[in-house]
């Protein structure tokens, strides 16, 4: 069988159950040193409707599990940052160790929608911790570096790790980051555009530095996520592929 078509985006639903529950609240990791359990906070069932308060101090009707995973360096820590404070990690690049997570409650049409964002360290001596993680995840954001032509041909062996550990209805958007650093491009768009639409996932450049399409990677998922499993009968479909495709930023019309 193709791999390929297991990265398609699949039009199927995510089932109440496997959403995160809404009144649990996050259990802080220690950066650099402790490990949160894959299974903290655990699937459990879903209240849909029903606003509630996390122990984070906020609240929210429902809450998903997004993942960051790409090469080490690729910005997957200054992407969380940038979304989640609007700020830019400059100076010295710090790996992380093992996994660390932060959470962001987003308005999506209305409704209060908590992602548990998972930022995983790219190095190969912590693959195995976070292999534990995938199988939770509802969303992978997969990251390279356009200035880094290793890290985009390694999204092949990337994409192999999720599909052995990842749930196999997961949603998945592949990132070209530090689009901002035009002088020191390696990977074309149009390569990784290539790459996108040969596995079937949806694609955008990303830049943690200027923040250009930071928010909305994580909105469409957040989007996406909230329409598997919350669509109303007369709502039309949500379709990730086009909303990125629209919305994204790009050479043509934007400054970077
Ligand atoms: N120019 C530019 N630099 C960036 C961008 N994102 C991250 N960087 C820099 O790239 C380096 C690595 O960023 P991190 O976010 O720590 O990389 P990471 O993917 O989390 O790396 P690991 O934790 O080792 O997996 C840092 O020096 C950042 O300042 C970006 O969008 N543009
Ligand atoms: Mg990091």
């Amino acid at each position: 069988m193709s791999r390929k078509k297991t990265f398609k985006s699949k039009a199927g639903s995510v089932s109440a159950a496997s959403a995160l529950p809404s009144a649990n609240g996050a259990r802080p990791g220690r950066p650099g040193t402790a490990l949160p359990s894959p299974e903290a906070p655990p699937n459990g069932p879903q209240q849909p409707g029903r606003l509630s308060f996390g122990g984070g101090g906020d609240f929210y009707d429902i809450a998903f599990k997004v993942m960051l995973v790409g090469d080490s360096g690729v910005g997957k820590t200054c992407l969380l940052v940038r979304f989640k404070d609007g700020a830019f990690l400059a100076g010295t690049f710090i790996s992380t160790v093992g996994i660390d997570f932060r959470n962001k409650v987003l308005d999506v049409d209305g409704m209060k929608v908590k992602l548990q964002i998972w930022d995983t360290a790219g190095q190969e001596r912590f693959r195995s911790v976070t292999h534990a993680y995938y199988r939770d995840a509802h969303a992978l954001l997969l990251l390279y570096d356009v200035t880094n032509k290793t890290s985009f041909d390694n999204i092949q062996a990337w994409l192999t790790e999720i599909q052995e550990y990842a749930q196999d209805d997961v949603v998945l958007m592949l990132l070209g980051n530090k689009v901002d650093s035009t002088q020191e491009r390696a990977v074309k768009r149009e390569d990784g555009e290539k790459l996108a639409k040969e596995y079937g996932l949806p694609y955008m450049e990303t830049s943690a530095k200027t923040g250009v399409n930071v928010d909305l990677a994580f909105t469409a998922i957040a989007k996406e996520l909230k329409q598997r499993i919350m669509k109303a009968p007369n709502e039309p479909h949500f379709l990730l592929h086009d909303y990125v495709k629209q919305e994204g930023r790009g050479p043509f019309c934007c400054q970077f």
